[in-house]
């Protein structure tokens, strides 16, 4: 049965789990939950997801949520699918290295990048809210502290847990996105190896024809 991905086509967490499926053409189809009209606030979802947030996965009837646990289950269900996006458990360096880079997104950027689009792009975009321009200010000054570090990283590496691509790297794309939808440039004028590490990962495959929208019904990749 072809897996479910519960969630909201705008919503980036979402997102997070939606180009990873295309980046391993896994089938999926997508089940819209409408979060303007609370969908992920009824006991029926409630149920599977106690905290009431979107994404969720549901893999003939077997429920995982939070997103980036969701990303770790789908490379560790078709390791062999599309690029290998963990290293093996076998390399203790790399593993190593690849749960620092998960770390270093969920604690140095996911925060503050995320306060950034939702002030800048989400609140006005979708809930026709005014920005929070302190908010924003704080949030944008601590995520351009936090990439300083980035930028020393990749100035030595391709990549944020060295020079494969992993699940790190694209766990960022889309509050990166969104970020820039902001009005905040960061990502492309902070320094050279960030530049390049975000345009080289922002224009994958799987990110373009995620950010053109996930169509109604089973989605088959050739
Ligand atoms: N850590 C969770 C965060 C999930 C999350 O915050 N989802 C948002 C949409 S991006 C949501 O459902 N918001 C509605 C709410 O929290 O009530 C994940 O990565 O899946």
């Amino acid at each position: 049965m072809v897996l479910k991905l519960y969630g909201s086509p705008v919503a980036s967490c979402t997102l997070r789990v939606a180009v990873v499926l295309y980046e391993k053409k896994i089938p999926f189809e997508l089940y819209p939950i409408d979060l303007q009209k609370g969908e992920h606030k009824v006991p029926t979802y409630l149920e599977k997801q106690p905290f009431g947030q979107v994404p969720l996965l549901d893999d003939d009837g077997f429920v995982v949520f939070e997103s980036r646990a969701i990303c770790r289950y789908l490379e560790a269900k078709y390791p062999n699918q599309g690029p290998k996006l963990v290293p093996a458990s076998s390399d203790l360096k790399a593993t190593a290295l690849f749960e620092q880079a998960a770390s270093i997104e969920t604690a140095n950027f996911d925060s503050f990048a995320g306060k950034v689009a939702v002030e800048g792009y989400i609140k006005p975009q979708f809930f026709n809210l005014p920005k929070n321009q302190v908010v924003y200010d704080e949030a944008a000054k601590t995520l351009s502290a936090k990439l300083d570090a980035y930028e020393k990283i990749l100035s030595r590496q391709k990549y944020l847990a060295g020079d494969e691509l992993t699940l790190a790297d694209l766990y960022h794309l889309p509050f990166g996105t969104n970020v820039a939808a902001a009005g905040c440039d960061l990502l492309t004028s902070k320094g050279p190896n960030v530049t390049r590490w975000w345009k080289d990962i922002s224009s994958r495959e799987s990110w373009t024809a995620v950010k053109k929208g996930i169509p109604a019904g089973a989605i088959e990749f050739d």
